[in-house]
């Protein structure tokens, strides 16, 4: 069971910030910088503290690369230092510096693992797709990246501070059966680890065995009460995409009493083009080709990240082949759209109607005077889509009796809000992340939107529109 954070806080030393003003300037123009001489080492009362405690007993057990000098104690006292200040929404604004940074550079890490996986799944045969129980498709990539996210937070915060909820379980991989599936999860997740430095972690001494690797995925048990504190990992959101070639993200947040605080977004195949998304990707795979990728690339693909608070979304493109990651590896910010006028919004929703009833949001778009055709992305890449400002809407109204799940949400939710958008249930309420593995208490559907007024036409016409259509009564999704 993980280490209850509460329990370190006594013991744990407690810092005041001092020079906010100093602090806000210096974080607006050097938002990444980590360490800043008008932080001070105060004793304060405010259990905020929590974070630090994390930071701090992450640093013992810290095998990160040598080079990563911001990772070391000293500076980590630093960064203990930036997160008391007035109230919960500067104080996550603040805080998680250290968490954040490491789960960006895993995502990275996982990106990069899947676009191997993925190329390898579209060049060659089919038979590193399983079925689940539930029939859909479950990869390498999957258990792999499970692997590796579970293992480097483990590494480097401390494995007793670590609690992560994610996807996938190993009983079909531990069957005799899959041994070479289980190989082949095993050398993908030893080669991907033998490139941990250039993504400033420290690979395993000697390569993990294959009891190694399925105790990292099992580690991160969905079943399992979460501790107070926890991480929600889905490895590769979006499988059908990723199977087929096309959109999929590894999502990774942090949740915090109930609070998500921190949410990653790795989009492998976001396109550069925002009206990319809407090709099958196989379109702008050729494309993309025709055009080598430069230095620090925009081309393809981003990873996207926010902290709760701090008013501010972040994208990084992913790190080239054989590339270094030099944190902020040119992140810049980024915003959601600014339009407000229906007519010129574009509506995403995702691709299989089976998962959310696309005559429905029809009948939404067509009330609210969203008149361009909407865009079918899988994956929580839709999240991206408003975050960076490609489209105004997302809208998800999935059968009845389906339970939405906390990793298929979590980072996206995050990352619009910071971006400036806005992101509720169809009654118009906050997702709850409270209750463990699934979304407590969601009103109809899921609506994520650029701006409040568009917000809330939509929850209008939601209302107006439930009660006579046949999705009150019984299967939403047709
Ligand atoms: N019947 C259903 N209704 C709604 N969502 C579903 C669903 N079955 C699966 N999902 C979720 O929808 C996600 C895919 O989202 P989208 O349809 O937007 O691409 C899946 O994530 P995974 O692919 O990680 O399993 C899964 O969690
Ligand atoms: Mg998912």
């Amino acid at each position: 069971m993980p280490l209850n954070c509460w329990s370190l806080a006594s013991r744990a030393p407690r810092f005041q910030f001092l020079g906010q003003t100093t602090d806000t300037l210096r974080h607006r123009r050097y938002p990444h910088t980590q360490f800043n001489p008008c932080y001070r080492f105060m004793p304060k009362t405010t259990h905020h503290h929590q974070s630090y405690c994390s930071l701090h007993s992450s640093v013992s057990t810290s095998k990160l690369g040598q080079d990563q000098g911001r990772f070391s104690s000293s500076t980590t006292m630093e960064n203990g230092g930036h997160y008391l200040r007035n109230g919960f929404q500067a104080a996550t604004g603040e805080s998680y510096t250290k968490e954040l940074e490491v789960a960006v550079r895993a995502v990275q890490m996982a990106c990069s693992l899947c676009q191997k996986v993925q190329q390898k799944l579209i060049s060659k045969s089919q038979d590193q797709v399983q079925a689940k129980e539930d029939n859909s498709p479950v990869t390498v990539a999957d258990w792999s990246v499970q692997a590796i996210v579970s293992w480097i937070l483990c590494e480097t915060l401390g494995r007793s501070n670590v609690s992560i909820i994610a996807e996938e379980d190993v009983q079909s991989l531990s069957k005799t059966r899959a041994a070479g599936l289980l190989e082949t999860v095993v050398q993908t997740v030893n080669s991907c680890l033998a490139e941990a430095p250039l993504f400033g972690f420290q690979p395993p001494e000697a390569p993990l065995d294959a009891l190694q690797v399925l105790e990292a995925i099992s580690r991160c048990s969905s079943t399992m009460p979460p501790s107070s504190k926890f991480w929600a990992l889905d490895p590769v959101d979006g499988t059908l995409g990723f199977v087929r070639g096309d959109q999929y993200a590894v999502a990774l947040s942090l949740i915090d009493h109930g609070e998500v605080v921190l949410g990653v977004l790795g989009c492998p195949n976001y396109p550069m083009r925002k009206e990319w998304l809407s090709y099958h990707h196989r379109y702008h795979r050729i494309v993309s080709r025709l055009t080598p990728p430069a230095e620090d690339s925009w081309d393809k693909g981003c990873v996207i990240y926010a902290r709760k608070g701090s008013g501010e979304a972040w994208m990084q493109p992913l790190v080239q082949e054989g590339k270094k990651l030099v944190w902020p590896n040119s992140a810049r910010r980024v915003r959601v759209s600014a339009v407000d006028n229906p007519e010129m919004a574009t509506f995403c929703e995702p691709v299989e109607k089976a998962n959310s009833s696309h005559s429905f949001t029809a009948g939404l778009a067509h009330s609210v005077g969203l008149r361009k055709q909407p865009l079918r992305v899988y994956s929580m890449v839709k999240y991206a889509t408003i975050a960076r400002g490609d489209a105004e809407v997302f809208m998800k109204f999935a059968r009845t009796g389906y339970k939405e799940k906390i990793w298929d949400h979590a980072a996206g939710v995050v990352i619009v809000q910071e971006a400036g958008g806005v992101v509720t249930d169809a009654g118009g309420r906050p997702l709850d992340f409270s209750g463990g593995l699934y979304l407590q208490g969601l009103d109809r559907g899921i609506i994520a939107s650029a701006g409040a007024e568009l917000h809330e036409r939509i929850i209008k016409a939601v209302d107006a529109s439930w009660n006579s259509s046949s999705l009150g009564e019984g299967e939403k999704a047709s």
